[in-house]
């Protein structure tokens, strides 16, 4: 294990700083118990960025990253930013970002806490034990493919975004979704739109050639349209699902209405190696920014997946998803999972719950 934790650490909009600040914490806790130096140190990026240096993704903000072991990202965008020029915005410092580092790999497991399971036990039955690790390609697809804003013959307005895949990128994400699923149900499903897209049959075909690598885990083909149906209808039949950049986006955030609320999905940007970037899966929820009212767990849970995928700190990470666990099962909520008669917690009392029961984990 390294005795120095060097993390780089961006806020970024709207809930972003506020429950950066509880995942900060949560690592602070960690790295006392264990003894490491931790070293955080704080960059500019998204919005925040752009208005204090006129960029949203500034040199200096890739140098820390690149100078670091791991990077935790709040969240980033909002209203504020939405009409400047597409290579401005927010969100282009993400895209950029996740470009830069080579994070090909982006991690969404989903995995259902007991405690918040629905109160019928119908409903409980159906999504109890359910556990999916969505592998999403991160630096390919749409989201990076030419843009451009034409006019017809006649005069009318058209935009192109263009959907380009290689065969090395498919690969690369298809053997991470393999390696994973071989540390647990040992079943992929990978998810296209083969019928349509000839960007999806060449997807298919990597990912059978893939496939005869693992003779030991079991490969399906879904069509996206069918799996967004079956990941509501039967979860728990999914193990590991990987899929390219925009469909494991979207049902990402499908999926997380099966842990009930979209706060509560962590994510981890892997490149080849250790190095990774975690950041929760929502974006900087502008409606309740600044109101101590989003739930920090997505980003706590984001440094849990830090300790395991970067840090190798297998343990560390369990007492983390374990002091999380332990604060739903004793019932307080931030107002995303409340129930009527639930008590209700802000942001940063829910960070103080999960430190709380984190210290007297480890001090055990
Ligand atoms: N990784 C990132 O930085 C991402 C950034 N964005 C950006 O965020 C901005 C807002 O996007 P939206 O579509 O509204 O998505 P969003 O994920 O920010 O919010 C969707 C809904 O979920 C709620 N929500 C999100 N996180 C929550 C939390 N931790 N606790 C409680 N409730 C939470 C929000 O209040 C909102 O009602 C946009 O500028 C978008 O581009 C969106 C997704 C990811
Ligand atoms: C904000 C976008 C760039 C990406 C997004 O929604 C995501 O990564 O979940
Ligand atoms: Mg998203």
């Amino acid at each position: 294990m390294l005795e120095r934790w060097r993390v780089a650490v961006l806020p970024g909009d709207g809930i972003g700083p506020e429950v950066t600040a509880q995942a900060v914490r949560v690592l602070e806790a960690v790295a006392a118990h264990r003894g490491v130096a931790l070293e955080v140190r704080e960059g500019l990026i998204g919005g925040a960025a752009y208005d204090a240096v006129g960029r949203p993704l500034p040199d200096e903000t890739l140098d820390l990253c690149r100078a670091s072991d791991a990077v935790f990202l709040g969240a980033v965008g909002g209203p504020k930013w939405g009409a400047l020029p597409a290579d401005k915005r927010p969100e282009a410092a993400l895209l950029g970002l996740r470009k830069a580092l080579g994070l090909y790999a982006n991690l969404r497991p989903v995995t259902p806490f007991d405690a918040l399971l629905p109160a019928s036990p119908l409903k409980s039955a159906y999504l109890a034990g359910a556990n999916v690790l969505i592998v999403r390609e991160l630096t390919g697809g749409l989201y990076f493919g030419e843009k451009r804003r034409t006019r017809t013959p006649e005069g009318e307005e058209e935009a192109v975004d263009t959907l380009v895949y290689r065969t090395s990128e498919i690969e690369r994400v298809v053997r991470r979704a393999f390696e994973l699923a071989r540390g647990r149900r040992k079943r992929v499903t990978s998810v296209d739109k083969a019928n349509v897209l000839e960007s999806s049959r060449l997807w298919r075909e990597v990912a059978t050639r893939v496939a005869a690598e693992y003779p030991d885990v079991e490969l399906e083909h879904l069509l996206v349209d069918a799996f967004a149906m079956q990941l509501i209808l039967n979860p728990r039949r999914f193990d590991v699902v990987v899929t390219e950049n925009l469909f494991g986006d979207i049902l990402s955030d499908e999926a997380a209405v099966l842990t009930g609320s979209i706060g509560m999905l962590p994510s981890a940007s892997l490149a080849d190696g250790r190095f990774g970037l975690y950041e929760p899966v929502h974006g900087s929820a502008p409606d309740i920014a600044g109101e101590d009212r989003a739930n920090p767990l997505a980003a706590i849970l984001s440094v849990a997946l830090m300790l395991r995928h970067t840090f190798g700190d297998e343990a560390a990470a369990a007492a983390v998803e374990d002091a999380v666990k332990r604060v739903l099962e004793s019932g307080v909520r931030t107002i995303d999972l409340a129930e009527p008669g639930d008590p209700v917690v802000g942001t940063k009392a829910m960070g103080d719950r999960v430190v709380a029961a984190l210290e007297a984990a480890l001090v055990k």
